[in-house]
């Protein structure tokens, strides 16, 4: 499935570019005076092969939650149990991530690929555990690479399965304790960085904690024999194998799925950053399909979104996860395409098209 997903991967239209942008000239306002918006809507027609791009909606926000063998090096303050407790709060309705989502009108699925528990049968919670949580990154591989192939299909599976209920619009969340830990790893094979420049405080560490988290980071790196950025495929799935989490190589999956469909996928913050490295790695094609939420907190985040060539759309210094920064975005890509659908043109309105 992940052979036939990459396979039909189209990178962006440059004949859907090129119209995109000359449209965008005849609309009734100063040339460029969207800003930003522009490039937005012009990327998503080059990505949906067509101009206008369809309308990014309804839209629908995936959920990954999974745990993680490098919790018991201390990179975090928070329990472990803490990954599982928040699934039944995304699944009650009560977390940040509900709350935006119920704001921008998104439904939120909750996908368990490898949390280290059990889960009662619930609406909204997809079961594709591959295992209770990884081994610990820094002491060998966090997973195998049936495992991470395993991990990446269940995110293709579950993108298909939304973009095949109806969703023009995929967004990415994460859940599972320490996995700023293994995002740090992830972005600092494949963007090839040292780890003290990728790896970030999470949800708040101490110094003497952030210093052992870089060194945790270079452990991994050093024990899995990875250095510099990799991106031959087969390589890519060794290295996603060796430090990644399950909902790293799902939430690649899930980019690869809604690249593979030409809907566009709004990123969220550090996890998904890291991610959609891996995905890029495997196709990089799959990166035209993908639009920045946001900009988090996060070092590393930067440093993926720079190697990626993606500019984010909002940067309120969040440091959350769970989709909290895509969702944000996704009324701005709606806005951005909705210019192309409803402006009038200088033709049509009879506006005079040049300043006398
Ligand atoms: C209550 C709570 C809710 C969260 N929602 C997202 N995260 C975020 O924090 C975690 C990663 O940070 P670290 O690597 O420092 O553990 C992830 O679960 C991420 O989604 C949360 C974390 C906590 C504690
Ligand atoms: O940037 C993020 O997405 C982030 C930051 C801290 C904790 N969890 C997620």
């Amino acid at each position: 499935m992940l052979a036939e997903t990459l396979a039909a991967i189209r990178p962006a239209d440059p004949g859907a570019i090129a119209a995109a942008r000359a449209y965008q000239d005849r609309l009734t306002k100063p040339r460029g005076s969207l800003g930003a918006l522009e490039e937005l809507a012009v990327r998503l027609a080059g990505a949906a092969g067509t101009s206008p791009p369809p309308m990014p909606e309804p839209a629908a926000l995936a959920i990954f939650a999974g745990d993680h063998g490098v919790h018991t090096r201390g990179v975090t303050p928070w329990p472990q149990e803490v990954t599982v407790q928040m699934v039944a709060n995304f699944l009650a309705g009560g977390a940040v991530a509900n709350a935006f989502a119920a704001q921008a009108g998104v439904p939120v699925t909750v996908v368990d690929v490898g949390v280290a528990a059990d889960l009662p049968d619930a609406p909204g919670l997809v079961k594709q555990k591959i295992a209770y949580g990884t081994d610990d990154l820094s002491k060998g591989p966090a997973m195998s690479v049936d495992q991470a192939v395993r991990a990446l299909e269940a995110g293709i599976t579950v993108a298909r399965d939304l973009v095949a209920s109806g969703a023009r619009c995929l967004i990415t969340g994460d859940m599972g304790i320490a996995n700023t830990t293994a995002s740090a790893a992830l972005i600092a094979v494949f963007a090839g960085r040292d780890p003290a420049e990728v790896t970030g405080r999470g949800t708040g560490i101490d110094d003497a904690t952030y210093q052992l988290k870089v060194d945790v980071v270079r452990d991994a790196l050093r024990t899995n024999g990875l250095s510099g950025a990799m991106t031959a495929p087969s390589e890519a799935l060794r290295a996603l194998a060796a430090v990644g989490g399950f909902e790293h190589a799902a939430l690649a999956g899930f980019i690869l799925g809604g690249a593979a469909a030409r809907v566009p996928v709004i990123l969220d913050g550090v996890i998904a950053g890291a991610a959609a490295l891996v995905a890029a790695a495997l196709d990089p094609a799959a990166t035209d399909h993908c639009v920045a939420g946001h900009r988090s907190a996060e070092p590393g985040h930067t440093v993926a979104l720079d190697h990626l060539g993606l500019h984010p759309l909002v940067d309120l210094e969040l440091r959350l996860g769970e989709g909290s920064g895509g969702l944000l975005a996704h009324p701005i890509l709606c806005a951005a395409v909705r210019v192309m659908h409803d402006v009038a043109t200088f033709d049509s309105a009879g506006v005079t098209e040049k300043p006398v």
